[in-house]
C-alpha cells in the first residue's frame, strides 16, 4: 500500500449513491495527481493523506487508486482558519472562526488533532446552531479517522467507514471489536469472508456464538432469491460448513439454541426440520391464514347465474364454453376461487364477465389487479374497467422494506371483489401483503397461467394453490383465440407439451436460423428496426433475452442495438453513467422501486430529454423526471431479460435464443418468452437450443410448506 499526501486542487466528479468519485490532488511535490475512490469526496483546499496504489488507467491514464482517505489536521494556525472554513457548515464564515482562533490561540491545533470538539462550545460570541454543527462535525471527523485506522490495522479496505459512522456514530469502533459480522447486515457489498479475516484478526474462535450467528444469517438472507422460502435442516447445516469451513456440530447445537430461545423458526414436517427466516415464516403462515378465512368466509352474489352469462353472450356476441361457465359459476359461488389457463383460453374474458356480473349482483366496489403496470393497461383495455397494478394498490411506504405497505388488516382496500390477473407472479410475501389488506367479507379470484417462469422472489403461491387441492379451481384447456397470434398459442402450447413447434421462416411465429452471436446481433438489430416501422409505440416491440449479463446478455444486446436504432447525434442530448449510454430516444427500465416518482421496478419508458441534473422518462402511466444521482434505477431496455418481461405482453417479441446460454434453455422460460407476443414472435437463434429448451424441464423445486399448511398437514 502506497501513501500520497496532498492538498484537492479540484473535484472532477462524485457519484452520492454509491460515494464513487474523481478528484485532483496537488501533492507536497507540486505535482498534480488524479485520484479515485469509494468515500465521502473530498472538499477543494481539503489536506488529505490516501492511502492506495497508483495504477496506469487505460483511458485515463496514471491515476491514484485510494482505498482509504484521511483529512490530514491542521499543523498551524493559517491551515487550522483554512481547514474549519472548509468544513462547509453554514454561519461558520471568516469572522467566526476569528473568534475562535483568538478563544483558542495556537490550542486550537490540539483541540483539532486530538478531536476535542466539546471544547468548542465554550467558544463565545458563536451562534448556537453553529457550535451544535461544529461540535458534531468535528466528532465525526474524528470517528472516522478512528474507522479507518482501524480497518487499515488489520489491512482491510477502509471503505466501509462510512457506512458504519452512519450507523453507529460515536460507538463504531466499539461495535465492530465486539462484532465484526455487523457489517454484513448494514453493508450490501460485505462477503463473509472479509467480515471473517477481520472476526479472525480480533481473535473470535471459529466456533464463537457470533460467528455461527453470522453464516446462519448469511444462508438465510439469500433464500428468497433462490425461490425458497425454508430449508431444511442437513441443507443448512451443510451450507454452513461450506461457508464455516466446518464446525458442523457446533452450528447444529447452534441452531437448536436459538430455535429452543424462539430466536429461530421451523416447522418439523415428514421427519424433517425445516428453518425458515422469520419474515419469509410470518408471510407463509399468514399467507395461509388468509387464504383459509377467505375458504371459510361466505357471501352470496344475488345473481341468476345462468341468466347473466346467457344475457352476457347475446351482448358480446360470444358462447362460453363449458369449462368457462363452470368458471364464472365458480367465482361467483366461491368466496375465494383460482382460474387458471394458457394463452387464448378466456381469462380475460372471463374476468370481463365477472365484473359486469358482480356489479350486477350488487357488488360495485371491484378491484382489478395485477403485478406489473402493462398487464394491469392491458386488463383495463380488455375489460373496459380501470386496473392497477398490486404496488400501487397496497401504496408502499415510503423508503421502507419493498413489502411494508399503508394498506394492511388495519387499514383494508374498499372492495367487495378484488380480482389478481398474472397470478403466476406472486411470490408469497407479495400475496401475504395483498390478501392482509382485502376484506374479509370481499371476493377474491386469482386468475394466472401456473406453466409460466415461477415468480422472482420466495414461493410459487398459484401452483401452490392448484397444488393443495383445498381451493376451488378451474383449469381452462380450449384454446379460444381465433384472430391474430392463433400459431403463438399453438406454438406455445407445443412448447409447453415438450414438443417442437413448426420452425417457419415466415407469419406470426417465426424462426430466424443463425450461427453465431454476431450473426444474432446483427439479425437482432435488423429485425428489431424492420418491426419498428410496423409500430406506432416503440413499447410494442420488446427483444426479450433469456439472460442480463455477459455477451449474448439484455445489456449487451441493448448497446448493439442502440447504436443501430438511436445512435449518436449532435441534435440529441446524452448522459454516460455506471458505464452506460442514455440517449434522448432510448428506451429504459425501472429496476428499482421509486417510490416518490410512484415508478415501479419492471416498468418500461422513453427518455424525451436530458439536462445537466435530469433525465426525462415517459413511462406508459406517466412523464417522470429523475435526477441524475437517480439513474442507477433504469437501464437499457431494447433488451430485456424473460423474467423481466412476465406479466406483460407486446405486440412483437424477438428472442433470441442461441446454444450460449446453456443453463437458462429451459422450457417455462422459452414458454414465457413465446407467450409475451400478441401479434408476432420471431425467434432468432439455432434449432438445436430450442430443441434443448424444449426438452428440458426446470427440475429446481422451491422449498416451501405452503400447500401442506393450506392441506392442514403442519401447523405453524
Ligand atoms: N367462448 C369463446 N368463444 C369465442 N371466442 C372466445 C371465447 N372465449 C374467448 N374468446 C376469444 O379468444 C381470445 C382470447 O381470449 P382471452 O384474451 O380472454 O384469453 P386469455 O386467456 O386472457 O389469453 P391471453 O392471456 O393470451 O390474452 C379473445 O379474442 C377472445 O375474445
Amino acid at each position: 500500500m502506497e501513501t500520497l499526501r496532498g492538498l484537492v486542487y479540484r473535484r472532477i466528479y462524485s457519484n452520492t449513491q454509491n460515494t464513487y468519485c474523481v478528484f485532483v490532488v496537488r501533492d507536497y511535490n507540486d505535482e498534480y495527481i488524479t485520484c479515485t475512490g469509494r468515500f465521502e469526496a473530498p472538499k477543494d483546499g481539503e489536506d488529505l493523506e490516501l492511502k492506495g496504489r497508483y495504477v496506469e488507467h487505460e483511458k485515463y491514464g496514471f491515476q491514484f487508486d485510494a482505498s482509504s482517505i484521511e483529512k490530514l489536521k491542521p499543523d498551524n494556525l493559517g491551515s487550522a482558519r483554512l481547514y474549519l472554513l472548509n468544513l462547509g457548515i453554514k454561519g461558520l464564515g471568516e469572522k467566526s472562526v476569528e473568534k475562535i482562533i483568538d478563544y483558542f490561540g495556537t490550542e486550537l491545533l490540539d483541540v483539532l488533532r486530538e478531536a476535542r470538539p466539546e471544547s468548542i462550545k465554550d467558544v463565545p460570541g458563536l451562534r448556537k446552531s453553529v457550535k451544535e454543527e461544529l461540535f458534531n462535525t468535528l466528532l465525526g471527523e474524528g470517528i472516522l479517522s478512528d474507522l479507518n485506522h482501524f480497518f487499515e490495522s488489520h489491512n482491510i479496505s477502509a471503505k466501509w467507514s462510512h457506512i458504519v459512522y452512519t450507523y453507529y456514530g460515536s460507538s463504531a469502533v466499539l461495535v465492530l471489536q465486539d462484532n465484526p459480522y455487523t457489517l454484513l447486515r448494514i453493508a450490501p457489498d460485505m462477503t463473509f469472508a472479509t467480515a471473517d479475516t477481520l472476526a479472525n484478526q480480533l481473535g473470535i474462535p471459529g466456533d464463537d456464538e457470533r460467528r455461527l450467528e453470522a453464516a446462519l444469517n448469511w444462508i438465510l438472507r439469500g433464500l428468497d432469491d433462490q425461490g425458497h422460502t425454508c430449508l431444511p435442516v442437513d441443507e443448512l447445516i451443510g451450507k454452513a460448513v461450506d461457508v464455516l469451513k466446518g464446525y458442523a456440530d457446533e452450528f447444529a447445537d447452534y441452531v437448536e439454541m436459538v430455535i429452543g430461545q424462539g430466536i429461530l423458526y421451523s416447522t418439523y414436517f415428514d421427519d424433517i426440520l425445516y428453518i425458515y427466516p422469520p419474515e419469509l415464516y410470518v408471510a407463509e403462515c399468514e399467507s395461509v391464514n388468509y387464504t383459509k378465512r377467505f375458504l371459510e368466509a361466505s357471501s352470496p352474489v344475488s345473481l341468476d347465474i345462468e341468466n347473466f352469462i346467457s344475457n352476457f353472450e347475446s351482448k358480446h356476441e360470444i358462447t362460453f364454453g363449458e369449462e368457462q361457465k363452470e368458471a364464472i359459476d365458480l367465482a361467483f359461488f366461491e368466496q375465494f376461487s383460482v382460474i387458471t389457463g394458457g394463452p387464448g383460453t378466456g381469462k380475460t374474458t372471463i374476468i370481463k364477465a365477472l365484473v359486469e356480473g358482480f356489479q350486477l349482483g350488487g357488488f360495485s366496489r371491484i378491484i382489478l389487479c395485477a403485478p406489473t403496470g402493462r398487464a394491469a393497461k392491458r386488463l383495463t383495455e380488455a375489460t373496459e374497467y380501470e386496473a392497477t397494478t398490486i404496488h400501487r394498490l397496497l401504496m408502499p411506504v415510503q423508503g421502507s422494506d419493498s413489502y411494508d405497505f399503508i394498506k394492511n388488516e388495519d387499514d383494508s382496500l374498499e372492495a367487495d371483489v378484488v380480482i389478481i390477473d398474472e397470478a403466476s407472479m406472486l411470490n408469497v410475501r407479495l400475496y401475504y401483503s395483498l390478501l392482509a389488506a382485502i376484506p374479509r367479507e370481499a371476493h377474491v379470484i386469482i386468475v394466472g397461467d401456473v406453466d409460466q417462469l415461477p415468480p422472482i422472489g420466495a414461493g410459487f403461491v398459484l401452483k401452490d394453490l392448484l397444488l393443495s387441492s383445498v381451493v376451488p379451481y378451474k383449469r381452462l384447456k380450449k384454446i379460444y383465440r381465433q384472430d391474430s397470434g392463433n400459431s403463438i398459442v399453438e406454438s406455445a402450447y407445443l412448447i409447453n407439451k415438450g414438443e417442437m413447434p413448426e420452425l417457419e421462416s415466415t407469419g406470426e411465429f417465426t424462426f430466424v436460423p443463425v450461427n453465431s452471436l454476431v450473426g444474432m446481433m446483427n439479425a437482432i438489430t435488423s429485425i428489431y428496426g424492420r418491426e419498428k416501422e410496423f409500430v406506432d409505440d416503440e413499447l410494442d416491440i420488446q427483444i426479450i433475452s433469456p439472460m442480463r449479463k455477459g455477451k449474448a446478455g439484455s445489456i449487451s444486446i441493448s448497446q448493439y442495438v442502440q447504436q443501430s436504432v438511436n445512435p449518436a447525434h449532435s441534435s440529441k442530448a446524452e448522459i454516460r453513467a455506471n458505464g452506460l449510454t442514455y440517449r434522448v430516444g432510448d428506451k429504459v427500465i425501472q429496476i428499482l422501486n421509486n417510490y416518490e416518482l410512484e415508478v415501479f421496478n419492471g416498468e418500461i419508458g422513453v427518455i424525451y430529454g436530458i439536462s445537466k441534473t435530469d433525465v426525462l422518462i415517459r413511462f406508459i402511466h406517466k412523464d417522470v423526471r429523475l435526477s441524475i444521482d437517480e439513474i442507477h434505477m433504469i437501464m437499457p431496455a431494447y433488451a430485456i431479460t424473460v423474467h423481466k418481461s412476465q406479466g406483460s405482453e407486446y405486440g412483437t417479441v424477438i428472442i433470441p435464443f442461441i446454444p450460449m446460454y446453456s443453463n437458462m434453455l429451459q422450457r417455462n422460460l422459452l414458454y414465457t418468452a413465446v407467450t409475451r407476443a400478441k401479434k408476432k414472435a420471431i425467434i432468432i437463434g439455432t434449432k438445436a437450443a430450442i430443441e434443448r429448451a424444449v426438452h428440458t424441464v426446470n427440475i429446481e423445486d422451491r422449498y416451501t410448506l405452503f400447500t401442506e399448511r393450506l392441506r392442514g398437514e403442519c401447523d405453524g
